[in-house]
């Protein structure tokens, strides 16, 4: 079964799971990586200007030989004048349209936020784009954008694992309310950068109904959320692992209150870690102890006893 699509709230569509090009292609040629992800699957590319690699994202999707039609591609805004900066990505892109351009993070707009958005709302009028959407905005920033905004962004891209869920949940709320999608980056942080904490045990549990990978589990988790999936690899058995995420059953209610649960906690710092692992040392020697002193008691007692 093939990763679905998410209606946006200008009704047009977005694939519910991206292949990004920003993290080990940063500033790297690309189209090897592109071209194999859109052999593998994914029809829906995310760059960057900053990435440097737009011109590569282009040779990619020229080689996979794949229509137009079939691919949807994110960019983003990275400073300096907005109409020619967007006009700069499509020629490296090699498109006469984007399907998604984002503002890659507030502070490129934050002193003329109002004017900024309006050349946004240009550049989806002028057909340049068929979406419009921020990244990285917190929940005052996005409220003072939509504040004076004719087009509502269609989305907001943003890191989001189950360690930080709890904290964005008023973010999402009001993004929903909107009709404002998320997108997440960095949704494998509980494996990638922060493993050993709370939420490895629900995870796992989850992943052993399923026979699912603790990836897969955290996927689906998002995919669950109403979230679009923005991952990356430059190994195509995870790329395989990622997208058959759309043939998994669901997670179940408890299981995602397991996880939202565990995630709340947060993820297990490293003075935690060695904290627990100098507990664990001196309760396993504390037992030792014990033992030798309880083995050579005995020991001594059936010496004195036979004598
Ligand atoms: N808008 C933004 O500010 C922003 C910021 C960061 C990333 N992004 C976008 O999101 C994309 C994905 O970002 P990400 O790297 O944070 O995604 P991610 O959290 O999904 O992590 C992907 C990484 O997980 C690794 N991985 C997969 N399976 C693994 C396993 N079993 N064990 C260990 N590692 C495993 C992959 O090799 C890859 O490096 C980027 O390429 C970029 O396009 C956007
Ligand atoms: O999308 C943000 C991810 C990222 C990867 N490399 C960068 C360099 C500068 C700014 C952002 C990034």
């Amino acid at each position: 079964m093939p990763f679905g699509v998410v209606k946006l709230n200008d009704g047009t569509e977005i694939p519910a799971i991206a292949f990004g090009t920003g993290s080990a292609l940063f500033r790297k040629d690309a189209t090897e990586y592109v071209e194999q992800a859109l052999e593998t699957g994914f029809s829906h590319i995310d760059t960057a200007a900053i990435y440097g690699n737009e011109d590569t994202v282009a040779k990619g999707v020229r080689e996979s030989g794949l229509n137009r039609s079939d691919l949807y591609i994110t960019t983003k805004y990275d400073g300096g004048d907005i109409q020619s900066a967007v006009r700069t990505s499509l020629t490296k892109l090699d498109l006469k349209h984007i399907d998604l351009y984002l503002i890659h993070f507030p502070r490129l707009v934050e002193k003329n936020l109002e004017t900024s958005w309006q050349e946004f709302e240009k550049i989806k009028e002028d057909g340049l784009a068929k979406s419009i959407g921020v990244s990285n905005f917190n929940l005052e920033q996005l409220q003072l954008l939509v504040k004076t905004a004719k087009i509502v962004p269609a989305v907001n891209q943003i890191n989001f694992h189950p360690y930080n869920y709890a904290s964005h949940k008023a973010l999402l709320e009001y993004s929903a309310k909107h009709g404002i999608i998320t997108e997440a980056y960095g949704s494998l942080t509980p494996i990638t950068k922060t493993p050993g904490g709370p939420v490895d045990k629900p995870v796992a549990a989850a992943a052993k109904r399923l026979g699912a990978s603790p990836v897969q589990v955290i996927l689906k988790w998002v995919q669950q959320k109403g979230v679009v999936i923005v991952t990356t690899s430059s190994r195509k058995e995870h790329l395989t692992e990622y997208l058959a995420v759309a043939d998994l059953p669901d997670l179940t209610d408890e299981e995602i209150a397991a996880i939202d649960e565990a995630g709340a906690k947060g993820p297990t710092s490293p003075m935690q870690k060695r904290n627990m692992a100098v507990k664990a040392f001196l309760t396993f020697a504390f037992l030792w102890f014990c033992f030798r002193v309880t083995w050579i008691s005995s020991r001594l007692a059936v010496l004195l006893m036979s004598k």
